[in-house]
């Protein structure tokens, strides 16, 4: 039995090779792999040997030749696939041991496009999927990981079976599909292909997802950045599906903000936002928004949390708590609650795009990036300044609520937060109620009727922000009028479904 050996990393190489080496298999390898296996003393079969050719055009071509290709891909019980290899004298490999060069790495590294292109892999996803293909007769390695599970069935069984090298055949298309999903991704530059080919790395298996009888794990994206790509859990139980959608949408939010800002959500829902001077100035005030809601939730920060932030926040019942960084005994305090997820968010919210599913297919568009098109005052009385602010600061938080949603804001609180209604009404009682003594009101979408502006003039509130453009916005506008409401429209809608 021969093996072929070609690893950019070496990891694990020696002990696997000396492994074949002593049942009796010979190994053949390429140029830096057959330098590390002789270093380590272990006998191998420079790959030119083989294919009769040096490695040429700089490493492009080592192990693209019939030789090594015929070997892997000749069907053992198939008669004319090995009178073939007789009559060409070419001998049968039947392991294949590669990993790749690391384009997944190198394609975030400082290196021009140039370079980058250099570690696009052709030789080894070549021998790789031809081996899978092949896998009956050829086991497949292009994981580390799986040498152990190798050995052992060697151990135990004499070969390895085949389920073992069906598994590791997929695991082959498993990592090449994607391994070229990111380098088309790379050259096509286009968030809207013909072919969708996402790059995901699983980052964690997850107990359950939604609900405990659903299957969940976590992935990563391989190409770009994002913010939860990288955070870092500092202290508490593992995450669970709903944290870290939660989490996703509460540093969102926060980081919509200069101020320090701080951010409660309850099921994936903001039920309480506010400016302050520091993070706890930010946080009391939050917990002033909805003293209720607020039990058991996921608190996110903008800026680092302090000692007297801390000792605010264990006074409450929290899940989560998110921020950019903590202080060192801000960190002690909260981790004195062993269960209470701790994440230091390490970069802000950067997707270009989001994806949703639907049975049967993914829905993808852009993300709601843009707040305002363009201000315009379409009452007789015109809002204050602060009223401005303040209704912008609410439309930063409209914003990721379920529509149809409405936020009623005091003096940069978020006090009255309504959404997820199947009419625009009902968000707004509810906001208006909630948020009783509020300022100012912000609406998602449009108003089809005068009914928002006339339950808000009952609470007393001074101003409105809404998109505009509903068929019937003179109505709404005359009502405002009549109860000394001022009212803009921002001319952009923030539905969210
Ligand atoms: N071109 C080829 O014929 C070729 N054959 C194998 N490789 C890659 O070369 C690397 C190993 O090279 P070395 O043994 O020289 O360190 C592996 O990552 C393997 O996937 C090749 N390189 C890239 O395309």
């Amino acid at each position: 039995m021969r093996a072929l050996v070609s690893t950019f990393y070496k990891e694990g190489i020696d002990r696997f090779c000396n492994f074949l080496y002593k049942k009796g298999v010979e190994i053949i390898s390429t140029g830096g792999t057959y330098k590390y296996l002789k270093e380590k003393g272990i006998p191998a079969i420079e790959v030119k040997k083989i294919t009769g050719f040096e490695e040429i055009l700089d490493g492009r071509v080592k192990t693209l030749h019939p030789n090594i290709h015929a070997g892997i891909l000749a069907v053992r019980d198939n008669k004319n696939h090995m009178n073939s290899l007789k009559e060409k004298g070419i001998g049968t490999i039947d392991f294949v041991v590669v990993n790749l060069y690391p384009f997944f790495e190198k394609i975030y590294e400082n290196l021009t496009f140039e370079e980058k292109m250099e570690f696009i892999d052709i030789g080894g996803p070549s021998m790789l999927r031809a081996a899978a293909k092949n896998f009956k007769d050829v086991v497949v390695l292009c994981d580390y990981r799986d040498y152990e599970l190798v050995i052992d069935e060697f151990e135990k069984f004499g070969d390895v079976r085949y389920e073992t090298r069906k598994y590791l055949a997929g695991k082959v298309f498993n990592l090449t599909s994607c391994y070229d999903a990111l380098i088309a991704n790379f050259l096509l530059e286009d968030l809207y292909p013909e072919y969708l080919s996402l790059s995901y790395k699983k980052a964690m298996d997850l107990r359950y997802g939604e609900n405990p009888h659903q299957r969940s794990a976590f992935y990563v994206k391989l190409d770009g950045n994002g913010s939860m790509k990288d955070f870092e859990k500092l202290n508490g139980k593992e995450l669970s599906y709903n944290n870290i959608k939660d989490i996703d949408i509460a540093w969102k939010l926060v980081c919509e903000f200069e101020e320090p800002a701080c951010c409660a959500v309850k099921h994936n829902i903001p039920c309480g936002v506010a400016l302050g001077f520091d993070a706890q100035d930010a946080f009391l005030k939050t917990l002033e928004c909805d003293p209720v809601s607020i039990f058991g939730g996921i608190v996110a920060f903008n800026t680092k949390i302090d000692k007297k932030t801390a000792e605010k926040l264990v006074e409450i019942f929290l899940e989560v708590i998110v921020a950019p960084d903590f202080d060192k005994e801000a960190l002690e305090i909260l981790s004195s609650k062993k269960n209470l997820r701790v994440i230091k968010m390490k970069s802000k919210p950067s997707d270009k795009i989001e994806v949703v599913s639907v049975d049967g297919g993914i829905l993808v568009q852009s993300v709601d990036d843009k707040l305002i098109d363009e201000l315009e005052v379409v009452t007789e009385k015109s809002p204050t300044k602060e009223e401005i602010e303040d209704m912008i600061f609410g439309m930063k938080v409209v914003k990721y609520v379920k529509s149809n949603a409405i936020v009623v804001v005091n003096n940069k609180k978020a006090v009255g937060i309504a959404g997820g209604q199947v009419n625009r009404i009902w968000a707004a009682c509810q906001a208006l109620e909630r948020g009783k003594g509020g300022n100012v009101l912000v609406s998602d979408a449009f108003f089809p009727f005068d009914d928002v502006v006339k339950e808000a003039a009952k609470y007393n509130i001074k101003a409105i922000m809404q998109p505009g453009g509903a068929l019937r916005d003179k109505q709404s506008i005359d009502a405002c009028n009549k109860y000394g409401i001022s009212m803009v429209f921002t001319k952009i809608r923030h539905f969210k479904h």
